[in-house]
This record gives C-alpha cells, sequence and structure tokens, in this order.
C-alpha cells in the first residue's frame, strides 16, 4: 500500500505554493485519474510521486517503508518501480520495438547496455512475452519510428513493466491520439491493473478518466478536493473542470 501524507510543493523563484496538503491511500490495482482546471498542479503531483520534483513537506510510505527519510536505496527502487509515461514517448527511432523495450530508459538501464545494445537472452524471452500480452508481437521487429503514437505508448508501457515498474504516473499519456489508438491505451492500462495489480495514476481528460480509472482525484487548491471511487463526478464536483 502506498501512504502519502500532507505533501506540500511550492515552484519556481517566488515559491508558490501549488500542492498545500495532498495525501491519500493507494491500495495494488487502482486507476486513478487527476483531474483539476489548468495550473491546478496534476503534473506537479505526478513529478514528485516519482521523485523528479523534491517535496517541500511531507511523508511518502510505500508497503510500510518511509521512502523519503530512508536512504538512497529506497529512492532508488522507487525510480525504478514508479515509471513515468509521457505524452511523447522517447523511444530509440532507429532501434526496433523490440529493443526500445529491452535497453529501457536511461535511468533504468546501466549506461554499457544502452550504448552496447547487448542483452541477455531471459531478457529478450521476457519482453517478447510483454509484447505478446500487449498485443504487439507483430510489431516487435519494426524500428519504432514506423509506429503509431498508440503503439508507442504501448511500447513504453511494454519497457516499464519489463524493468520492473510497479506504478505508472502518465502526463496525459492520449493527448494528440486518434480516439481509438487513445482507447487502445487505456484499455492496456486498465486491464493491467486487473491482471497484474499494477496501479496507474494519470492525468486524462474527464470523459476518459470516468470510463477508464476506478478512482477520480480533482485537484483543488493544492489538495485533493474529491476523492470519488466507483462513480462518476456529481455536476457540482466537475464545476470547473470543463
Ligand atoms: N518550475 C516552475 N517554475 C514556476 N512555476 C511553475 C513551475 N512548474 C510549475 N509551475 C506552475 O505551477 C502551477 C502548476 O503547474 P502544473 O504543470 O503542475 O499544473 P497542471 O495542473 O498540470 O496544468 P495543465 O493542466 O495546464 O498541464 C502552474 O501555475 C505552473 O505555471
Amino acid at each position: 500500500m502506498v501512504i502519502v501524507e500532507h505533501l506540500a510543493k511550492s515552484v519556481g523563484p517566488e515559491k508558490v505554493p501549488v500542492l498545500r496538503d495532498v495525501g491519500f491511500r493507494l491500495d495494488p490495482g487502482e486507476f486513478v485519474s487527476v483531474l483539476g482546471e489548468s495550473g491546478s498542479g496534476k503534473s506537479t503531483l505526478l513529478r514528485c510521486l516519482a521523485l523528479r520534483d523534491r517535496w517541500d513537506k511531507g511523508a511518502f510510505r510505500i508497503d510500510g517503508k518511509d521512502i523519503l527519510k530512508g536512504g538512497w536505496s529506497g529512492k532508488r527502487n522507487v525510480r525504478r518501480e514508479w515509471a513515468f509515461l509521457e505524452q511523447n514517448v522517447t523511444l530509440d527511432p532507429n532501434r526496433t520495438a523490440l529493443k526500445n523495450v529491452l535497453i529501457g530508459q536511461a535511468a533504468q538501464t546501466p549506461w554499457w547496455r544502452r550504448a552496447t545494445g547487448m542483452v541477455r537472452s531471459d531478457d529478450y524471452m521476457g519482453a517478447m512475452d510483454e509484447l505478446e500480452r500487449l498485443g504487439l508481437l507483430d510489431k516487435a521487429k519494426l524500428k519504432s519510428g514506423q509506429l503509431s503514437g498508440g503503439e508507442r505508448q504501448r511500447i513504453a508501457i511494454a519497457r516499464a513493466l519489463v524493468h520492473g515498474a510497479r506504478y505508472i504516473l502518465a502526463d496525459e499519456p492520449v493527448t494528440g491520439l486518434d480516439p481509438r489508438s487513445a482507447e487502445k491505451v487505456l484499455e492496456t492500462l486498465r486491464d493491467l491493473c486487473k491482471t497484474t495489480g499494477l496501479t496507474v495514476i494519470a492525468v486524462l481528460p474527464l470523459e476518459l478518466a470516468e470510463r477508464f480509472s476506478t478512482r477520480l482525484w480533482v485537484l483543488k487548491d493544492g489538495i485533493i478536493k474529491h476523492d470519488v471511487t466507483g462513480r462518476r463526478l456529481t455536476s457540482q464536483e466537475r464545476a470547473g473542470l470543463l
């Protein structure tokens, strides 16, 4: 279980408070969508959880361990287990989809493996299994530049899973995709949550958030103003979001 308490974060030279007091508990397999007006701090929250941004205040406990107070190994585990899925996926266009899955992201892969592209046969089998599970086996040998935007997103998901992700933080992962590709990416994430216990926290448009996620957070005034599970937002809760 993940427990966040009293997370606060100010930004910029003026130290403008964006997150004032964010707290939640999260079980494995949840698919959370973060909603909120532009500038409400959705990306800041995701970056804090990925430890890309330093927290001003707060406690971050995972399976009973206090990550911020512990040593570097807890933080290293968070960096490995919390994968960040961006709107514009960075894949190496000169390598195949399979090689992109195998060599991983810079933060997860030793430099010599990235430089040489060397992989172990176990890793190869693991990557092929993951591509099969995500319905991408027929794309394995294509150069990533030949893939569609939705396929690139799903390759990035496969890459995260192969490298040990238990949590995926996705900042507008389907913006710019056509509706069918967007649905396929979100169906993939939803199925993984159900079948593997993967936890997803994503910034999505309201309509897709309500269709695909199990829980909705509305960020407002630096806190999670509404935290809703298993239902749509009421008209009062969605005020200001559309
Ligand atoms: N490094 C920074 N320096 C100054 N201001 C920042 C910085 N990072 C974020 N901000 C400000 O903090 C606020 C929250 O930004 P954030 O990107 O988290 O919002 P958001 O909810 O994701 O917005 P959007 O929906 O428009 O993407 C915004 O007002 C933004 O301008």
